[in-house]
């Protein structure tokens, strides 16, 4: 291969996040993290196919979405059983029936990936394999974007993948991400709720309090010191409080 073409893959490699999974058991936790059931599951970002075949494994349809042609090339050839779908993860559109989703994300577009997930329904749950500062920082909580969804879905820390269970070796390390649903409040109240929650992060003010009062004009007390500091049910709670 010349050198020209070696850069010229090597920089696609590049652009399309390719950090593949060479440790069978980072893909096997993601896969056995899913909870059993009878639903397909649709893989974001196959490549070559670490994570597919465990899921394949699990007996339950796989749908698999790839953008490099190679990769879809490769992975029709060994994996027969599994559909397919060569295109962009950003314009896929997912089924319209319960299923799970799962997918090594390419960095650059996880918090893209992440938002799409949250506003698409029919997924029950998605494992997703990210940075793991950005999976400890969405498992924490505390942030408006965590803040807003909360009500709707829970986010968990599944642990670290060390950077060098990847090829090529990443920056940093991984991090398993579990998020499921649920339902704090009705969906209807979403736009209602997150333009509050987006107000009080916007405020200005010292302290929650303050920034509640500057949002509301009410004054509420025994508040915790800042709007990180409130769990989702405090949130829910506080928007009720507000709003009733
Ligand atoms: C981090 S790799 C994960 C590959 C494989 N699942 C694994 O764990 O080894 C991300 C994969 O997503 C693919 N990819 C990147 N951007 C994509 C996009 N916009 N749509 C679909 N696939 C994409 C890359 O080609 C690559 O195969």
């Amino acid at each position: 291969m010349s050198y020209r073409r070696r850069s010229a893959r090597d920089r696609a490699r590049r652009e399309l996040g390719q950090n593949f999974l060479i440790n069978p058991r980072a893909a096997r936790r993601m896969a056995r993290a899913l909870t059993p059931s009878q639903d397909p599951v649709v893989e974001l970002g196959a490549g070559r196919g670490a994570l597919t075949r465990e899921l394949v494994d699990l007996g339950r349809s796989v749908i698999a979405v790839e953008l490099d042609r190679r990769c879809v090339e490769r992975l029709s050839a060994e994996l027969p059983r599994v559909r397919l779908h060569h295109g962009d993860m950003r314009e896929f559109r997912f089924p319209v029936r319960s299923h799970a989703v799962v997918g090594n994300l390419p960095f650059g577009i996880t918090t893209t990936m992440t938002r799409t997930l949250l506003t698409t329904q029919h997924w029950t749950e998605a494992v997703l394999l990210i940075q793991h500062e950005v999976a400890v920082k969405r498992a924490r909580g505390g942030s408006q974007l965590n803040a807003q969804w909360s009500p709707w879905f829970e986010f968990r820390s599944l642990g670290e993948v060390p950077a060098q269970h990847f090829r090529p070796i990443p920056a940093c390390s991984g991090g398993i991400l579990h998020i499921t649903r649920r339902q704090l409040l009705p969906a209807e109240r979403r736009n209602d709720y997150q333009a509050f929650v987006r107000a009080v992060y916007q405020a200005r003010g010292r302290s929650l309090a303050e920034m509640i009062r500057n949002v509301t004009g009410r004054r509420l007390h025994g508040l915790p010191p800042l709007p990180k500091d409130l769990t989702p049910q405090a949130w829910v709670r506080l928007y009720r409080r507000i709003t009733s």
